[in-house]
């Protein structure tokens, strides 16, 4: 009956939030979980955007629905908005689409920013960066007072290592490689230089630095709070004077969609009230929402057929 529902039309709440599918047809064209993408992204859009905001634009490919929902949006509208994109695909995307660009110079304090992820475990934790975008990913987050996470339900897993096992991507300056892939795989696991497919050598981030991808052993109680200061620290031997301190955000929400029906399956608030540190230079960004100091306070928005 849902399945039947789903490939009808999808409808959800709060905030009036209402978006459909023109025809089963439609939807049966779009894989399960392009569809899931979409589906989280429209209504990321939908619930959480509004004029003259200003808009942290993530990267990948969940983040690409989005932006046409936003540019449908701004059109039908008449909105007024500025993005600051994450990356130079979200900039491309952002030009692509008409969207008025901005950057954290013009734009340091955003409203909002919505951005994918790689996996989400039940306590929101999640791992960024599969995308190779998560340096400019954080600090664009990190300068909004909401960050909606986006994702379809592919990503949700019980604990972190579950079902994304391209290991954690962990940027780090080229000189320092060698040396921060030691000290985590000291820890346990491997940590392999990211290497460009259709490149010799290694993946070169949009700041010109390198990426470890840390397949660390995935077990369920993994302390990622307290893994995550001892990377932290680690890496802080190598240069002390570059933390980087956290805006606090207002809202994290993550809005998981399950591709087959299409349902959004959860959207969860958490209120931040946090202040935690980022070594910018060998940025471990996976986007532990825990290490920052998340306070507990769920909200569950219900979400309805019709
Ligand atoms: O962190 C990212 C890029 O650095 C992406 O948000 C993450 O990899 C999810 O990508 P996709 O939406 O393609 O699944």
């Amino acid at each position: 009956m849902l399945m039947f529902a789903a490939s009808a039309v999808l409808r959800a709440s709060p905030g009036g939030f209402s978006f459909c599918y023109r025809s089963a047809a439609g939807l049966r064209a779009m894989s399960d979980l392009a569809a899931g993408k979409k589906a989280a992204a429209v209504k990321a859009v939908n619930d959480w955007v509004k004029d003259k905001q200003k808009i942290g634009i993530g990267s990948g490919s969940t983040i690409v629905f989005a932006v046409e929902r936003l540019a449908e949006r701004v059109k039908a509208e008449n909105m007024n908005v500025v993005c600051v994109p994450t990356s130079f695909q979200a900039r491309q995307l952002i030009i692509q689409h008409g969207l008025q660009l901005s950057d954290l110079e013009n734009h340091p304090q955003l409203d909002v920013a919505i951005d994918g992820a790689d996996e989400v475990d039940p306590q929101l934790t999640l791992i960024k960066g599969g995308g190779g975008c998560q340096t400019q990913e954080k600090v664009v987050a990190a300068s909004a007072n909401t960050f909606v996470v986006i994702a379809d339900d592919s990503k949700q897993s019980t604990y972190l290592g579950e079902k994304w096992h391209k290991g954690l991507p962990i940027e780090v300056l080229p000189f320092a490689y060698k040396p921060v892939q030691l000290k985590l795989e000291a820890m346990g696991g491997s940590a392999e230089l990211r290497i460009a497919k259709q490149k010799a050598g290694p993946v070169i981030t949009d700041n010109g630095n390198l990426i470890l991808d840390w397949k660390f052993i995935a077990e369920k109680g993994k302390n990622w709070l307290q893994l995550s200061s001892r990377i932290r620290a680690s890496q802080a031997l190598w240069k002390r004077d570059c933390l980087w301190e956290w805006q606090k955000w207002h809202t994290l929400v993550v809005l998981m969609v399950l591709s087959r029906l299409c349902r959004v399956i959860d959207v969860h608030c958490r209120y931040i009230n946090f202040s935690s540190h980022l070594l910018y230079e060998f940025n471990t960004f996976s986007f532990f929402a825990h290490s920052m100091g998340i306070s507990p306070i769920l909200i569950c928005a219900a979400t309805t057929w019709h």
